[in-house]
């Protein structure tokens, strides 16, 4: 075990010195291409400041045959891109267990290093991963002489990985967050579903029957598949200071389903969710800002609650210490937005909203 007096001593002599907060950047929309794939890198830069971050990804959904083309397409793209101030450059390496992981990290570090806020690491499995890139990271920036230590994202995708998920949320002070991955972790644990993703109509509750009639219409109500999952990842990431994402919707077309699955994540804790086409930014963006009602009414109950002790009457509802708290963490994150984005400024600004707010 290490000390925790280590914690923050870098892994290797040279290395940048850990972080000690997680840079709160806004991370709602992470934008998935295939730096492979010239058409789609074509449209990368338009997308700088429509997105907040562009992530380039190296394993699934890129060929075998193109794992070479999209690491050197995506340092190419880092090398060429004008990222400006708000569009953040992740990117997905292949399975450590792959035999590409080592030469993405090497080539990614040694030659944009200075450029990737974030390494996306799939299918962690405990925090022995996250400790083997923690190190070989520490080893290639000093190498590399990046001076800012790139952070590390694990992607839920295994049984094994969830049962240690909070383990790896709490496995180095370089972990910015951790997604679903719901084709993979429905593989892994032999779930009977063949989608990435979303829901399914067999997963449900039934109505009882009305007065004995088995036979009778009852209403049924879809389930979440992934309310467990998601849920246990906001708590593993609540508790180390780490962020929760939802992760892929793979029903492009249903854009319907993929904002109540998106929305079901932002109002369970997440802060954002992955995009892997362009029809699913604005749905992003929209799911996780918080409404403009949102952040008039929490601005209400704040200047209500006064010194933030006791309880009061609000519209016929009790509001208290716990639920101006509620309001304190979507006037932060409405503050944050509009820190970057001056549409939401003036969606949020006190004269948008309500009378006293
Ligand atoms: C779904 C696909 C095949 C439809 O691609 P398409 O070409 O059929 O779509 P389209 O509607 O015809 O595209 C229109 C235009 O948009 C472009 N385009 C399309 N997508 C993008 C994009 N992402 N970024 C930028 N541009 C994009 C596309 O190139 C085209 O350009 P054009 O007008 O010049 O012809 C395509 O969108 C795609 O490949 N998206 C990324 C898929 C991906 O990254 N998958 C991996 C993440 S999910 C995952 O791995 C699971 C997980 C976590 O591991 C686990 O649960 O286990
Ligand atoms: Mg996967």
């Amino acid at each position: 075990m290490r000390s925790a007096k280590d914690f923050f001593a870098p892994l290797a002599v040279g290395a940048p010195a850990p972080v000690r907060e997680v840079p709160a950047r806004p991370s709602r929309m992470i934008h998935f291409f295939d730096p492979s794939n010239p058409k789609m890198a074509a449209k990368v830069p338009d997308m700088v400041g429509t997105v907040d971050v562009l992530l380039g990804n190296l394993e699934d959904a890129v060929k075998a045959e193109n794992k070479e083309a999209a690491r050197q397409g995506l340092v190419d793209i880092a090398r060429a891109t004008d990222l400006g101030e708000h569009t953040q450059l992740w990117t997905r390496v292949n399975a450590l267990d792959s035999p590409w992981a080592l030469d993405d990290l090497t080539t990614l570090v040694t030659e944009i290093g200075d450029r990737l806020d974030v390494v996306m690491v799939p299918k962690v499995q405990g925090p022995e991963d996250i400790h083997y890139v923690d190190r070989l990271l520490a080893q290639l920036e000093a190498k590399a002489g990046v001076q800012r230590p790139i952070l590390v994202h694990a992607i839920l995708e295994t049984a094994r990985g969830v049962a240690n998920v909070e383990a790896i949320a709490g496995a180095s002070p370089r972990m910015q967050g951790i997604s679903l991955g719901p084709a993979d972790l429905a593989a892994d644990r032999r779930m009977k579903t063949t989608r990435v993703g979303g829901g399914h109509p067999g997963y449900l509750v039934r109505q009882d029957p009305v007065d004995g009639d088995v036979e009778g219409a009852r209403a049924v109500f879809q389930q979440d598949l992934w309310h467990y999952t998601i849920a246990r990842m906001v708590d593993a990431c609540a508790m180390h200071g780490v962020f929760p994402y939802y992760g892929p919707f793979g029903d492009i077309k249903d854009v319907v389903a993929c904002e109540d699955q998106f929305r079901n994540a932002f109002l369970l804790g997440c802060v954002g969710t992955w995009t892997l086409h362009p029809v699913q930014i604005a749905i992003a963006k929209k799911v996780f800002s918080p409404s403009a009602e949102d952040v008039a009414h929490a601005r209400r109950v704040k200047e209500a609650m006064g010194d933030g002790t006791g309880a009061v009457m609000l519209d016929g509802k009790m509001e208290d210490d716990a639920s101006l708290k509620q309001c304190l963490v979507i006037l932060e994150l409405a503050d944050r937005l509009s820190a970057n984005d001056p549409e939401l400024a003036e969606l949020y600004a006190p004269s948008n909203g309500e009378a006293g707010a």
